[in-house]
């Protein structure tokens, strides 16, 4: 199991990048152009954002999915009996925005969301022929005018001992969406699962961006890019008594774009918002 780091800048950067995620469903991207001043800032915003009373005035709506996600509601990840440990806020482009806040999530996105778009071509390049030609339209193309994509702003609140029994800060999920780009947490604790059914640490530094592969491309690639199953973890060590923080973008497709014969995008994110209870 080797999740490769790749460097953004360097030559070879896209075929590395594709090997990585062929092989493991992740990868860590260095020297990227996101600013890192830019990362920390919007990280302290949110955690004034998550302590603060003024949140319940943001909570989500059901209809569009925007806004927070309290500790009572939180994801059961399929298969889960009990919620996972951590609240969160969805923020669309034209969602609900915290009044509190700076203009910096919305930048933060942006550049989020044009490394992504850079990380989806390299993809494309890298596909065979023959399921490049198997695409309902190109890779690139799917996101075109897409208003779906989304960032995820994460608290894992620290942990008391009081916890439902069973209960982790993430239980083992694949994402929904064709590519997830996340800025590493403030704290380790996120582990993807090998082909030798073994767990492993993602190797990703602070301020450095682990992507993953969805369930999207992986229905879209006909199974050639696997969606990679990854959770994470209740730490042992001191660092349980403190919050962690992490911040993923969900690059996600048109709702009308084909994913399969069977499936449009807009179906198959309808169906799986419902199995993991955060749309009634
Ligand atoms: O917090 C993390 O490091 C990962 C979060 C995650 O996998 C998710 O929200 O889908
Ligand atoms: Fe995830």
């Amino acid at each position: 199991m080797h999740v490769a780091q790749v460097d953004f800048k360097s030559a070879n950067a896209s075929p590395e990048f594709a090997k990585s995620l062929k092989e493991t469903g992740f990868a860590v991207i260095k020297n990227h152009p996101i600013d890192t001043q830019l990362m920390a800032d919007v990280f302290n915003e949110w955690k004034e954002f998550f302590a603060s009373d003024y949140k319940m005035n943001y909570v989500y709506k059901n209809d569009t999915q925007d806004g927070l996600f309290p500790m009572n509601v939180s994801e059961k990840a399929v298969g889960y009996s009990v919620k996972d440990i951590k609240e969160f806020y969805h923020y669309y482009t034209w969602g609900q925005y915290p009044k509190e806040l700076s203009n910096k999530t919305k930048d933060l996105y942006q550049q989020m969301n044009l490394v992504a778009v850079t990380l989806l071509n390299w993809v494309e390049e890298n596909l065979p022929e023959d399921i490049r030609k198997s695409l309902s339209e190109p890779l690139t193309s799917m996101i075109n005018g897409s208003n779906q994509t989304l960032m995820r702003i994460l608290h894992y609140p620290p942990l008391t001992g009081n916890e439902e029994k069973g209960a982790v800060r993430a239980g083992a999920h694949g994402d929904i969406n064709l590519l997830t780009v996340l800025v590493a947490a403030s704290q380790s604790g996120l582990q993807v699962k090998g082909s030798d059914d073994k767990w492993y640490d993602v190797p990703a530094d602070p301020g450095m961006l682990a992507i993953n592969i969805g369930d999207m491309l992986e229905t879209a690639t006909n199974g050639f890019y696997k969606s990679t199953l990854h959770q994470v973890i209740n730490p042992l060590d001191d660092s349980r008594h403190l919050s962690r923080y992490s911040i993923p973008l969900f690059l996600h497709p048109r709702p009308d774009v084909r994913l399969s014969s069977s499936k449009t995008a807009g179906e198959f994110l309808e169906e799986r918002l419902r199995a993991l209870g955060i749309k009634k």
